[in-house]
């Protein structure tokens, strides 16, 4: 993989950060890319990532064993024409796109399937451009692989293999089930910060005190929204159904919130707030990125002084480094559980061998 030949058609946060990985895994990669921002794309040769300039889809990329499709969804379906006059027959061609089904449509239409393999790295952020790419971004973040029907598990497997030493972990999904999956846990929360922030500016005073009151949850919840809007745009309009739907669903739901407020509904407000809490404290948190991989156990302990300075002292003289440590408390642990999480999967595994040893009760979730 290290003499691989690796094109890319968009090169600037993910198409970038991709190709970064690429470049720090296998610096004799060499990398052939085309995109609009001139700027941009000289900057990344003068970096050493990009070793040949494409002017356009042309037999530049012929002689690519990879090629990546990274810019905005509407704008990468329109290059698989030109592409499929120039590829090679073993190309894996692929894109990292957040929706999968117009782009699988327009393979199919092309008789492509052979060649083609969506992609979606769940890494990324509300930054855009090639300036702000990095090399670690997809490092230990789920990476979403939808192969064609028709292409062969050789190509399958070379690509799992490809994608598992730049450091993501692939999950091979059914392309329409990404859809609806991203369209729940994706799309949806960037529609709501983004018209949150719009209605919040539509009720401000003159003053402008709720922008300047602006606090911590308000931010939280609307990061997002400074995201890129042609990217968030051609989601919208090539995702739109699973949108349309689950957005309808949601209406519903925020409408039954309306009304337990309406009727001052004591015991349902409680319910709805603790039932979110509950959901949301399971599932695993990460600074890296949306969806990243967590190594963690969970162990039971008993509430006296010193219990945790006891098993923090045993991973240490183990040489074991903890990321994070503290109690929670749930239905799941209801008398409270030490949480402890690791920088990976071989520390995790040394320090449950460990715990295990030392009688204390573990649990992997
Ligand atoms: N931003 C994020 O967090 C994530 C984005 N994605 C997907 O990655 C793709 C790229 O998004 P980002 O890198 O975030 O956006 P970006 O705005 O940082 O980069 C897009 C790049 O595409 C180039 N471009 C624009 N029009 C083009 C065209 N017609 N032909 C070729 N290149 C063109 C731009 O010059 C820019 O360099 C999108 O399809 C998006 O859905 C996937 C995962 C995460
Ligand atoms: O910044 C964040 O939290 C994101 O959600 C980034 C993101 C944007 C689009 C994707 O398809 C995947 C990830």
């Amino acid at each position: 993989m290290n003499d691989s030949q690796v094109g890319f058609i968009g090169l600037g946060l993910i198409g970038g950060s991709v190709a970064k990985a690429i470049k720090a895994k296998y610096p004799n990669t060499k990398i052939t890319a085309y995109d609009p921002n001139t700027k941009s794309i000289h900057f990344a040769r003068q970096e050493g990532v990009v070793d040949t300039i494409a002017a356009s889809i042309d037999d530049a990329f012929s002689c690519c064993d990879f090629i990546f499709l990274c810019a905005p969804v509407s704008y990468n379906i329109t290059y698989l024409t030109s592409l499929k006059a120039v590829i090679k027959p073993e190309c894996i061609l692929t894109d990292v796109g957040s929706v999968k089904t117009s782009i699988h449509e327009k393979v199919i239409e092309l008789e492509l399937e052979e060649n083609f393999i969506g992609g979606h790295p769940m890494a990324g952020s509300e930054k855009t451009g090639y300036e702000n790419s990095v090399s670690h971004l997809i490092e230990n973040a789920y990476y979403v692989l939808t192969p064609s029907s028709k292409i062969s598990e050789d190509k399958i497997m070379h690509y799992i293999d490809y994608v598992e030493t730049l450091g993501s972990i692939p999950i091979v999904l059914d392309y329409k089930e990404h859809d609806y999956v991203t369209a729940a846990i994706s799309h949806l929360p960037h529609i709501i910060a983004s018209s949150l922030v719009n209605f919040v500016e539509k009720k401000d005073s003159s003053e402008k005190i709720m922008k300047n009151m602006a606090a911590g949850g308000f931010k939280d919840i609307t990061r997002i929204a400074s995201s890129s809007p042609t990217m968030w745009q051609q989601i919208c309009l090539t995702n739109k159904e699973n949108i349309s739907l689950l957005l309808n669903d949601y209406i519903e739901e925020l409408s039954h919130f309306k009304d337990l407020i309406d009727s001052a509904c004591e015991n349902d407000l409680y319910h709805i707030f603790d039932d979110a809490r509950e959901y949301r404290n399971s599932i695993a948190n990460s600074s890296l990125g949306p969806i990243k991989k967590i190594y963690e156990l969970y162990c039971d302990i008993i509430d006296e002084a010193g219990g945790i300075a006891t098993i923090a002292t045993i991973l240490a003289s183990n040489n074991i480094s903890i990321k994070n440590i503290g109690i929670i408390h749930n239905r799941e642990f209801v008398e409270g559980a030490l949480r402890i999480e690791f920088y990976d999967e071989d520390s995790s595994k040394r320090a449950f061998a460990l715990l295990v040893k030392y009688s204390y009760h573990i649990y992997e979730r």
